[in-house]
């Protein structure tokens, strides 16, 4: 195991001083005759409330109807020297159900003591085999959307498909924007250690808002009049935005609510229950002021703004669904 600081992104920064982000070290998948086969009641996802990529994940464990198939356990917001910690004295968060860990970093050492990467959430877990399955938010969130489906609660959700075979090109074709200039854009321009970095991931990251908010004005969502996975992954980083990324990261050009049409589609968003009922502003806050001391050296928490997510929309008098 690395004894690098976990905060220490010396390593994810270029010469040219950009933020670089590692690929995902587990990558096995939930499948029929496989090494992890569906089994109710078997996995168990890591996350914390924080993380738009561990988002992902528990807003599709909803949708799909999964709460009874797959459990999960919060980790605490603030993520110092030691990494993901455990701690069920946070509102919020629990103890961890399978190992009593102290730390995230205890699960990876005692199912992969051979690991050296980085210590990161989401991990989607086997609790019968005792073994990571996977660590990449992309992958686990096609596996809830099509693997466990005989588990879904009703048959409304297990029909629900967020990844359909006749738009899976089109989907593709956003996250390749998507991915790059806004839900790592951000990161981008938060993580920077050159002006040069800076302005390029802030251009992209604006030309790209830009870009969805253009689409946005001509349909009800990313890809047609279907939510598909493209959404949630767009939406985990708008709900952080304003918040957050706004004045944390320095990507302050402009804010959602700037965007009408992306502002609209924000809400309506948010107002599905399994997008609002995962997202907990308060971990989300404090994660990114506190424990981002080498960009906020003391951890104040900013202040604002008070967003209303609640407020009524018109998405649906836009572009109705019939
Ligand atoms: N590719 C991963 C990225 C996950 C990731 O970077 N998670 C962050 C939290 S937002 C993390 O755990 N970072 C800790 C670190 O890099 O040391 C995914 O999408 O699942």
């Amino acid at each position: 195991m690395s004894e690098q600081k976990h905060l220490d992104v010396s390593s994810l920064v270029s010469k040219k001083g950009e933020f670089v982000r590692n690929d995902a070290a587990f990558r096995n998948h939930i499948e029929k005759d496989g090494e992890f086969p569906p089994e109710n009641g078997r996995y168990h996802l890591y996350v914390s409330y924080a993380c738009p990529w561990a988002h992902r994940t528990l807003i599709t464990r909803k949708l799909k109807g999964l709460e009874d198939a797959i459990s999960f356990t919060v980790v605490d917001f603030l993520m110092l020297d030691n990494g993901w910690r455990f701690n069920e004295k946070t509102p919020g968060c629990e103890r961890d159900p399978i190992f009593d860990a102290q730390f995230m970093r205890d699960i990876y050492k005692t199912t992969a003591p051979e690991y050296t990467g980085r210590i990161t959430v989401p991990v989607l877990f086997d609790k019968t085999a005792k073994k990571i399955v996977n660590n990449e938010s992309s992958e686990i969130i096609r596996m809830l959307n099509c693997s466990m489906n005989e588990f879904s609660a009703t048959d409304q959700q297990r029909a629900l498909d967020f990844y359909p075979v006749e738009l899976r090109e089109e989907i593709d074709a956003i996250n390749a924007w998507v991915y790059p200039n806004i839900n790592n854009g951000v990161y981008r321009c938060g993580f920077a250690q050159s002006q040069e970095a800076y302005d390029k991931a802030v251009q992209d990251l604006f030309e790209n808002l830009e870009k969805a908010e253009e689409l946005l004005s001509k349909q009800r969502y990313l890809v047609g009049n279907r939510l598909t996975e493209a959404d949630i992954r767009l939406f985990t980083t708008l709900i952080r935005f304003d918040q957050v990324y706004h004045g944390h990261f320095k990507c302050n050009k402009k804010r959602i609510i700037d965007y009408p049409n992306i502002w609209g589609y924000l809400r309506e968003l948010y107002q599905i229950p399994a997008f609002r009922e995962t997202t907990d502003m308060n971990h989300i806050r404090k994660h990114y002021m506190m424990s981002h001391r080498n960009i906020n050296p003391y951890g104040i928490v900013s202040v604002g703004p008070d967003l209303d997510f609640n407020a009524p929309h018109d998405r649906n008098e836009k572009f109705p669904i019939s």
